[in-house]
């Protein structure tokens, strides 16, 4: 992430909200340094009101866990925390065992680029509850917000139907961290490219750039400015036709076309940003073609999104790129996914065995999944996707062709006879990274592959079906054991 390529490595463990470090020190004091937890982390909706989220974030978790560390310029700094009720708020002795702090869990992960759907754990979490705990908002912080955009970028191109998309959202982004992140969540969902240069250094993005309105103004006119551009960038040479009037524009840019295939050079494309973009386009091509000028392609902007390139698109415009800023950096339509952070076991030394817990609510809706949760995909005789099944080992039935809704348990499906594969990988032993980090080409041609096998019920913008996600029948019992113990007074809520 951000923070660990750019800041001091060290400044990640601070990276969270001091609850979870007061949470540490109360585990600390009340001698619970050995009791373990199991911790899933899970959206409860789809974003965008879509059928599916790609999973994003993950690739940076091992780095996020190796480099978690109090350094003194850390253990000085929450030294100097006061407490609102006065005194300071860390203990020396608290103090003194972060300082040694390194972190010791286990983590299990979808990998990158890969499908995720509402409920299953999308990263799940084992070791010492301080741990655990420390870790919560950074590990948050990574996977709502790159699953999030990832998600938005496989929509913007899944609606531009194989035509480049580029990021341009950096201005927009929230903060430096935000504009990498969109970067790289949004190349890993199927952009093309970003205008983001140290996002292109980090990440190894490729970059991409036209230029700007100012540039046309600083000259004294249309013509020359586009004739400089040209001859400064001429391997990259894209015109932006719109400053002024974009008939004029178009004019202008098959003279400069035309003294570039004099110097044996080409023009690349053109961008439009303002006004009709399918009417605009077409008249582009049209008089482009008719020069004889085919091979200079059509690229548009102008607060664009999945829709309006969905619109463009079926308007017949000829584009064949799309820069795609604001509402892709935004997360336009819904800013946050929501994913959470919920306990599902605790055991009392790391060789007992594993207790599940439950988290009861108001509405059944949000009760929680108990168990060490794994994920199996099925998949039909052409490699679709059918359903996920949630398992705890420790509870199974043996009887893996039924799968419980995961919110409804009078609704199952059956999925006997489908292939099946391990959704969750593991990444970290211990606290030990057990790979180096993967390529982002990976996980970028694993969501291409993913969202292609996907049925396309799943993947239209408007009333998508939802994807099956229920639990194995052993793993349902236990959640309906544990909701009725917790309500008749004789589960951990009366203790
Ligand atoms: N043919 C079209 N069909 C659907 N939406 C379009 C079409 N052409 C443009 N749009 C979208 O309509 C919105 C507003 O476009 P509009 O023509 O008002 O540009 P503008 O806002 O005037 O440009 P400027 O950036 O100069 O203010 C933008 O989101 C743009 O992408
Ligand atoms: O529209 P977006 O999807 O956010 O893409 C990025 C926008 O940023 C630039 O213009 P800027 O917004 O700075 O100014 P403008 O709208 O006046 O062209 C560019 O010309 C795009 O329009
Ligand atoms: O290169 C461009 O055309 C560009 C980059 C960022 C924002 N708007 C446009």
């Amino acid at each position: 992430m951000a923070l660990t390529d750019c800041a001091k490595a060290t400044d990640v463990a601070l990276n969270t909200d001091l609850y979870e470090l007061t949470m540490a020190q109360g585990f600390w004091e009340s001698g619970l340094v050995d009791v373990e937890g199991c911790f899933n982390v899970f959206f409860r909706e789809n974003p965008f009101g879509g059928g599916y989220a790609i999973a994003c974030g993950m690739g940076q978790i091992a780095q996020l866990v190796e480099n978690f560390r109090f350094d003194d310029d850390a253990i000085e700094y929450l030294r100097g925390v006061q407490a609102p009720g006065g005194g300071p708020m860390f203990k020396e002795g608290f103090l003194d065992y972060l300082g040694d702090f390194r972190m010791r869990v286990s983590v299990w992960a979808v990998p990158e680029g890969d499908l995720v759907f509402p409920r299953e754990p999308m990263v799940r979490v084992e070791g010492p509850l301080i741990d655990c705990q420390l870790l919560e908002t950074a590990l948050l912080n990574l996977v709502n917000f790159q699953t999030l955009v990832a998600t938005k970028a496989a929509r913007v191109v899944q609606a531009a139907r194989g035509r480049a998309v580029s990021d341009f959202g950096l201005r927009r982004a929230q903060g430096p961290d935000g504009g990498l992140a969109v970067a790289r969540a949004s190349y890993i969902g199927g952009c093309n490219s970003t205008s983001n240069v140290l996002a292109g250094k980090i990440y190894g993005i490729p970059v991409f750039g036209t230029h700007a309105h100012s540039w046309v103004m600083a000259f004294p006119s249309e013509l020359e400015a586009f004739r400089a551009f040209a001859e400064s960038s001429p391997k990259n040479c894209v015109l932006l036709l719109d400053t002024y009037d974009v008939h004029q524009g178009i004019k202008n840019a098959i003279v400069v076309a035309k003294e570039m295939e004099g110097r044996g050079e080409r023009l690349a494309a053109i961008r439009i940003d303002s006004g009709d973009l399918a009417k605009l386009s077409k008249e582009t091509r049209r008089a482009f073609d008719a020069e004889g000028l085919g091979y200079v392609k059509i690229s548009v902007s102008n607060d664009l999104d999945e829709y309006t390139i969905q619109s463009l698109l079926a308007q017949g415009a000829p584009i064949d790129s799309f820069g795609v800023g604001t509402k892709l950096a935004t997360c336009d339509q819904q800013p946050s996914l929501g994913g959470v952070y919920k306990l599902s076991a605790t055991r009392a030394t790391p060789d007992a065995p594993w207790e599940p817990v439950i988290k009861l609510s108001e509405v059944a809706y949000k009760r929680t999944v108990p168990g060490i949760q794994r994920v199996m995909r099925y998949f039909d005789g052409s490699g679709a996707p059918v359903a996920d099944m949630i398992v705890d080992d420790s509870v199974a039935r043996g009887d893996a062709s039924t799968i419980v809704d995961v919110v409804d348990d009078l609704t199952s499906y059956d999925v006997s006879g489908a292939e099946s594969r391990e959704l969750l990988v593991q990444l970290v032993e211990r606290g030990r990274r057990l790979g180096p980090d993967e390529d982002i080409e990976r996980a970028k041609s694993r969501c291409r592959e993913a969202l292609s096998s996907l049925d396309v019920a799943h993947r239209r913008f408007l009333n998508p079906q939802t994807y099956p996600v229920g639990l194995e029948m052993g793993l349902a019992a236990l959640r309906s054991d544990l909701t009725r113990r917790e309500r008749l007074g004789s589960g951990r809520s009366s203790k």
